[in-house]
């Protein structure tokens, strides 16, 4: 810890840190449901149409396969029936089924099976597919440089970034959650093969064990460093905060620079990514206190110091006996929580991984950040920029890998495909 951080951290005291102290399978949707109803169990489908894509405030599932492509052909027409034939096969395995209409034993044995297979058997299980465009996919290729947002602009680098280019960007991805592993590995698989010539995997992660929650219904799960984390997640049941937060709005032709063309994602998100890999096996060697005192939130209930409650709003005003901050100056949760930079929220909903181990006797593990916003120039990145400076929890972490996407709004229905609005 670097000495300026641990005297701030400090200051916090010992003292003050105490006194802080069965479902079916193939479920179809029904009418009046769309994407942001959500399934009741968790081997129930999710509906795949709706005015927003599923897997943003669908309540947050307990597995992750994220993938980024780079598009390999320069045919438009090609990369739009690449489009159409993968939001077919997406709502199709969303809802329990296989990729294609023959599966992976139905079709002639002279040809390979239009699905793999390997999710035979297995229900829905909350599958959620959702796509972003990348900023390199609005270069010369595709003809779409005149329809690139302002808000898709490469994010600055940030101080202590160590990011691998080879597990960054990616002209398109896809988030595809789920409660069981398989199928979400399954669904990526199938986009990919569908991909074939046309797109090459660029690099793709395996995510478990949630680390927010996007529902109040939800019990707030534990990352990696073992504190709960989700508690101050924005949640699908704050809709007006949505529309100011999350959604990205139409344009009001106003003239205040909010308007950029981009009328293709109104009802859609922008996603933010950074492979975080933790130094587990230090923050396990560090004190209990310290700990607490880094989050800003004590272990056990996930209260902010001086509170009583994981969910008390934390009060950054108040000082222990030795008349300092409870919650330090540079503790993570005061640096990124919305009064440190004039209200700003996003919706986190990241995971966990562990990729093995890396040879020296450590676990290559710790947090696949996922956030949405409407814009992540004002949202991600202030609050990035501040943990990035200040945040303790620096000694503890190293980002490897990031990228944005824009994320455009749900496919209606069987006649539309994902980012029609951006092709049309
Ligand atoms: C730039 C955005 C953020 C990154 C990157 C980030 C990394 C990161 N966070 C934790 C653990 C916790 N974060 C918590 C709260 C929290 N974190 C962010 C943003 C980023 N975190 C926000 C906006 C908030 C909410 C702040 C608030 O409004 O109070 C918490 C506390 C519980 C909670 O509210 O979720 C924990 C714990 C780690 C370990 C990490 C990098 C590995
Ligand atoms: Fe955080």
């Amino acid at each position: 810890m670097s000495g300026i951080s641990r005297r701030k951290l400090f200051g916090l005291g010992a003292a003050g840190v105490a006194a802080a102290g069965a479902g079916t399978l193939a479920v179809r949707s029904l009418p009046g449901e769309d994407a942001t109803t959500h399934a009741a169990a968790t081997s129930d489908a999710v509906p795949f149409y709706g005015e927003h894509q599923a897997g943003i405030v669908t309540p947050a599932q307990d597995r992750l396969h994220f993938v980024a492509f780079d598009v390999t052909t320069k045919d438009r027409a090609e990369l739009v029936d690449l489009l159409q034939s993968w939001t077919a096969a997406a709502a199709r395995m969303t809802q329990g089924q296989e990729a294609g209409a023959f599966g992976a034993v139905g079709g002639v044995p002279e040809a390979p099976p239009d699905d793999t297979g390997e999710a035979l058997g297995l229900p829905a299980s909350g599958l959620t597919l959702t796509i972003g465009f990348g900023p390199t996919l609005f270069d010369e290729r595709f003809g779409l440089a005149g329809r690139k947002p302002k808000a898709l602009a490469d994010l600055p680098k940030f101080p202590g970034d160590a990011l691998l280019p080879e597990l960054s960007g990616g002209d398109l991805c896809v988030q595809a959650c789920a409660h069981d592993p398989q199928v979400a590995v399954h669904a990526i698989r199938n986009l990919a093969r569908i991909g074939f010539g046309r797109v090459s995997v660029r690099y793709s992660q395996l995510g478990f064990g949630r680390t927010s929650s996007t529902s109040r219904a939800q019990a707030t799960p534990r990352n990696l460093m073992g504190f709960k984390d989700g508690t101050a997640n924005l949640k699908l049941e704050d809709t007006a905060m949505l529309g100011d937060h999350l959604w990205v709005a139409a344009e009001d032709g106003a003239d205040d620079g909010a308007d950029d063309g981009a009328d293709w994602l109104t009802g859609g998100s922008y996603l933010v990514t950074r492979k975080i890999r933790m130094h587990i096996e230090t923050w396990d060697r560090t004190s209990l206190a310290e700990q607490e005192a880094i989050i800003g939130r004590t272990k056990g209930e996930g209260a902010a110091h001086g509170s009583a409650k994981e969910f008390d709003e934390p009060d950054f005003t108040r000082k222990g006996p030795d008349g300092e901050s409870l919650i330090a100056d540079v503790a993570h949760v005061r640096l990124a929580h919305p009064s440190s930079h004039g209200g700003v929220r996003m919706l986190r909903r990241g995971y966990n991984f562990v990729d093995g181990s890396d040879g020296l006797g450590r676990l290559d593990a710790g947090l696949f950040f996922i956030s949405y916003q409407r814009d992540a120039h004002r949202q991600f990145v202030p609050v990035q920029l501040a943990l990035a400076r200040q945040d303790v929890l620096n000694e503890y972490i190293k980002h490897v890998s990031s990228g944005l996407f824009a994320v455009p709004p749900g496919v209606r229905d069987a006649g539309d495909y994902w980012g029609r609005a951006l092709f049309s």
